[in-house]
């Protein structure tokens, strides 16, 4: 059997081509481009070329960003007093407030400080909350960026046992709660589980959301399944061992290239989608 490449960064480049049209439209119509702010607390290199990625990816599709850096020292305060600074400042309509932030920062206070209408990586409560209850809002740009993947790829979710494993705030919990919607059957593994293997053999769908490297064993997955892997680490492994499941699985999101550009491009779509809101 070969499997069907669920490919992210195709995907998102097709979906690039749309967005540029559609800046160039709302330009063209308001003389205006929608902004995304993002905040960068801190130095660590990895957080600052995720940081970077995303506004390169506005520019591709002629949105403006504005890129906010903070010492490493910077209190709760102070990130709120930004965050309402931007909040109330009408050019900007997306904010994203890069995880993590240093231990000092209370992170979901800042998170919930964000607008709601602002709110384009999905991260607050209240944008949880809505999304849960199929309420318009911005999902979390992670789990969002793997539904649109894999609605893409037409794969069906439907009567499904999903099994994630991670239950983060902004990845593994929020993915369970999309999973649900499109009216799968899920099972929520954390650190806590027991037998997790036991629960991997049962999943027609895996979703890999764990933050360690290739800690899902290829030999617990089931033929035929459809693998989801979140994770992303040096040397381009993910949260699943994948090499071995290539010729048994239906399909799987490579890394990389599957869900981290799905990620970016679901911010930058959904900052087009507040940008549109906000100015006509
Ligand atoms: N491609 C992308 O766009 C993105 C990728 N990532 C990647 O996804 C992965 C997860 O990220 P994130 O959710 O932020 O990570 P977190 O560290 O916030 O969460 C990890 C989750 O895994 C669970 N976990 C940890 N150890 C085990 C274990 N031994 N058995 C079962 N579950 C365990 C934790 O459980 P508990 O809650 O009990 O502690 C927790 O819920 C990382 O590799 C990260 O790099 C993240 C965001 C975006
Ligand atoms: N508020 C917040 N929202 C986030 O969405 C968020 C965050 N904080 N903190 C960190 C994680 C991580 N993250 C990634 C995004 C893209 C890639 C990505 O595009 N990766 C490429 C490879 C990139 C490379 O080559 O290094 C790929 O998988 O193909 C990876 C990881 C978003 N995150």
């Amino acid at each position: 059997m070969t499997a069907l490449v669920l490919d992210g960064k195709l995907c998102a480049k097709e979906t690039e081509n749309r967005l540029q049209a559609q800046v160039a439209e709302l330009k063209e119509r308001t003389g205006r481009t929608p902004i995304l702010a993002t905040i960068l607390v801190g130095a660590d290199p990895a957080s600052a070329t995720y940081v970077k990625m995303k506004g390169n990816a506005c520019r591709r599709v002629g949105m403006d960003s504005m890129a906010i850096e903070l010492p490493e020292t910077t209190t709760t305060e102070q990130l709120l007093a930004k965050i309402n600074e931007l909040n109330n400042n009408p050019d900007v309509h997306g904010i994203l407030l890069q995880h993590p932030v240093p231990a000092q920062v209370d992170e979901r206070l800042c998170f919930d400080a964000i607008a709601a209408h602002k709110d384009v990586d999905g991260v607050t409560c209240l944008g949880f909350g809505r999304m849960a209850m199929k309420e318009p809002a911005y999902g979390a740009a992670t789990p969002a960026g793997i539904m649109r993947l894999l609605e893409a790829y037409d794969v069906n979710l439907e009567g499904k046992h999903v099994v994630v494993v991670g239950r983060s705030p902004i990845l593994g919990k929020p993915m369970a709660m999309m999973m649900l919607n499109a009216n799968a059957t899920v099972t929520i593994c954390h650190s806590r589980t027991q037998n997790l293997s036991e629960f991997v053999k049962q999943a027609d769908v895996i979703v890999g959301a764990v933050g360690k490297p290739e800690f899902i064993k290829a030999e617990w997955i089931k033929d035929g399944a459809v693998v989801v892997d979140a994770g992303y680490h040096p040397g381009g492994v993910g949260d699943i061992e994948l090499s071995p499941l290539v010729n048994r699985v239906t399909a799987y999101t490579p890394v990389p290239g599957g869900v981290g550009p799905m990620t970016i491009n679901t911010l930058i779509l959904q900052t087009l989608e507040s940008g549109l809101k906000q100015l006509g």
